[in-house]
């Protein structure tokens, strides 16, 4: 999918990351207890920063994925780029993988062929890459872009009236 086939917007707020985030450790109370957690960095790091509070884990640990953004354009998909891996001996069973969310599942692909007996959990999921994701809690349209908070800022806009002129 190139980078203008994203044509709905779906802006997310920390609060709302929040909430959903905790949404996502009440479901995953229905699965643990876990080891610890595999965080996908970069998107992944604050989701499991609320999951890892809720559950009680204190073990936290990460896999280092690059592939939107990579060509300038944030939209834009390029290579999987695994820039650092975790340091769990075996297949990851025990462990919980936290992303942000599941796009293409490329990502997930790639995490799975690393701990492919974790369980892996997203907040967001599109319909693609949904099958590669053990536990999520919404799904947007393949063709939405979600703008987390910290892509995010308040700015000024201009009235309704002034866009209609
Ligand atoms: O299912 P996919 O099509 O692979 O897309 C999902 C991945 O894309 C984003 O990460 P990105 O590579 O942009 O890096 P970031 O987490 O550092 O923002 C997001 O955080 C997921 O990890
Ligand atoms: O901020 C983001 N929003 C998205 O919808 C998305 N899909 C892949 N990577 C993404 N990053
Ligand atoms: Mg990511």
């Amino acid at each position: 999918m190139s980078s203008d086939s994203f044509n709905k917007s779906f802006p997310v707020s920390w609060e709302e990351l929040h909430r959903t985030a905790k949404a996502l450790a009440w479901r995953l109370t229905e699965v643990g207890p876990f080891d610890g957690i595999v965080a996908i960095t970069r998107g992944g790091l604050v989701p499991a920063a609320v999951v890892a509070r809720e559950l009680s884990i204190r073990i936290i640990d990460t896999i280092s994925v690059a592939s939107y953004g990579v060509e300038g354009d944030d939209k834009e998909r390029g290579r999987i780029n695994v820039m650092k891996n975790c340091e769990i001996a075996g297949k990851g069973a025990g462990w919980l993988i936290v992303d942000d969310l599941v796009d293409t599942g490329e990502t997930a692909k790639a995490v799975r062929s690393i701990l492919p007996d974790a369980h892996f959990a997203t907040v967001y999921a599109k319909p693609a890459g949904r099958p590669l994701v053990d536990t999520y809690v919404t799904e947007v349209s393949q063709d939405t872009w979600i703008h987390f908070p910290w892509d995010l800022e308040p700015r000024p806009v201009e009235p309704i009236s002034s866009l209609r002129r």
